[in-house]
Order: C-alpha cells, then structure tokens, then sequence
C-alpha cells in the first residue's frame, strides 16, 4: 500500500480490478442507453430492494460506534433521506414492472444478497466505527463512481424513469458530498487505527466490493 494516498484510495485500489468490473459493469452501460431488459432490471431491483433493512441497521451502528459528535450528525441526516426518497423509487418501478406484492416484501434471495445481508449484519455487530464506514464506503462509493462518470457527463439521459432516476439517485450534489465524506472519514481514522485494526477494516472492505461485483453480475444468470 502507497502511505501518500489516504486510507480510503490505499483501500480502493487494494481491490481496483473488482472496482472498476462494477463502474464498468455491463448493467451500467445498458442502464445509461436505455437498452437494459425489463427482466434484469427486475430482478436486480427486487433483490436490491432487501438490501435497505440491513442497511440501516448498519447506518445505526455507525452512528452508535461514532468517536465524536459531528459524524453522528452527518449519517443520521443520511439514514434521513434513505427511508423517505428513496424507497419510493422501488415503490413506482415495481408498479411499472407489474412485481407482485409478495415479491417486494418476501423474494426468494439470492446467494449475493444473502451474503451483503450477513456482511452488512457483521459489519454492525461488530460495532466498530472502521468496520461499519468500511462497508458503508463501498456500497455508496461504487454507486458515486458508475453514475458519475465524467464520460456519461454529456450523454443523453435515458428516456424510462425506472433507468433515469437510479442513476439520478447517485449522481447527485448530496450523494456527491455523503461520498467525499465517508472517503474523508476513513482518511481521518485510518492513521488512528492499529494493524489489526487496519486489516479488519481491509478485509470488510474487500468483501463488500466482491459482493457488489457478484451482485452486478448474476442479474445476468
Ligand atoms: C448492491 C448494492 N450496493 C450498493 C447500493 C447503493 N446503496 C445502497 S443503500 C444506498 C443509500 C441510498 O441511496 C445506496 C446508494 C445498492 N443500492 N445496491
């Protein structure tokens, strides 16, 4: 690892090939263009949709294992926007997609939500502050990288909402800042961690961005 770098890129390009599979994932481009199947599409989005209920048990142990106030503050205002905004998108997409009540609240999961669910659940039981931002930083920080690409900048957004608003959601000033903070977070405590420490949070890290690789691609399968 390259000490000049902060502790969030030394983690990024500890695992920059699995990284760069998700920015540049096929699911990505086709969301862009607008060529994405409605049977992808559904699939991912009822999967991610059980995603939410982990994810904010692991915003909260966040908040809880926190060092100092200010942090607290920044991930509960984010815990904020999760349950309200955001949970509408999946309500009006599977409206348009016709998905069935029992498949947005009890889907069969699949093997890579069932392992995000059990990294997300460790992440939290661990209560450890490293852990929990670890996670946090791969999941909101591939979603920042694949929907703000400068070469999308100029495209033409595509014409469905179920395509525009997803990438919307992530391509945004808000969700621009939450990222740069996290990354920031995780260069403020980096130095304070010690190796033990320090690799724990790797291994988290690590685990998380195969896990969004794995989900990325068995859409497809
Ligand atoms: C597999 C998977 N990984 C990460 C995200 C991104 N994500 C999860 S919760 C959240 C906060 C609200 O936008 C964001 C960005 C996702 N949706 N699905």
């Amino acid at each position: 690892m390259n000490p000049s770098q902060g502790f969030a890129e030394q983690l990024r390009q500890s695992c920059i090939t699995d990284w760069n599979a998700c920015v540049q994932h096929r699911f990505v481009q086709e969301i862009f263009d607008g060529s994405l199947d409605d049977a992808v599409l559904r699939k991912y989005l009822v999967q991610d949709y059980q995603f939410i209920n982990r994810f904010v048990a692991l915003l909260g142990a966040a908040i809880a294992s926190a060092d100092v106030f200010a942090p607290r503050v920044v991930l509960s205002q984010f815990a904020g926007m999760v349950t309200s905004d955001e949970n509408t998108y999946f309500l009006r997409s599977f409206d348009m997609l016709g998905v069935p009540e029992e498949q947005r609240l009890t889907p069969e999961l699949t093997a890579p939500t069932k392992a995000f669910q059990q990294l997300m659940h460790e992440a939290a039981q661990s209560l450890n502050y490293a852990n929990c931002m670890a996670v946090l930083a791969v999941a909101e920080g591939i979603y920042l990288d694949w929907a703000d690409q400068p070469a999308k900048k100029h495209l033409p957004m595509p014409e469905r909402f179920e395509h525009a608003e997803w990438i919307v959601l992530h391509a945004n000033d808000f969700f621009r800042g939450f990222v740069g903070w996290l990354r920031g977070e995780l260069d403020r405590i980096g130095p304070t961690l010690d190796e033990t420490q320090k690799a724990e949070a790797t291994h988290y890290f690590q685990r998380a961005v195969k896990l969004e690789r794995q989900f990325f691609d068995h859409v497809y399968e």
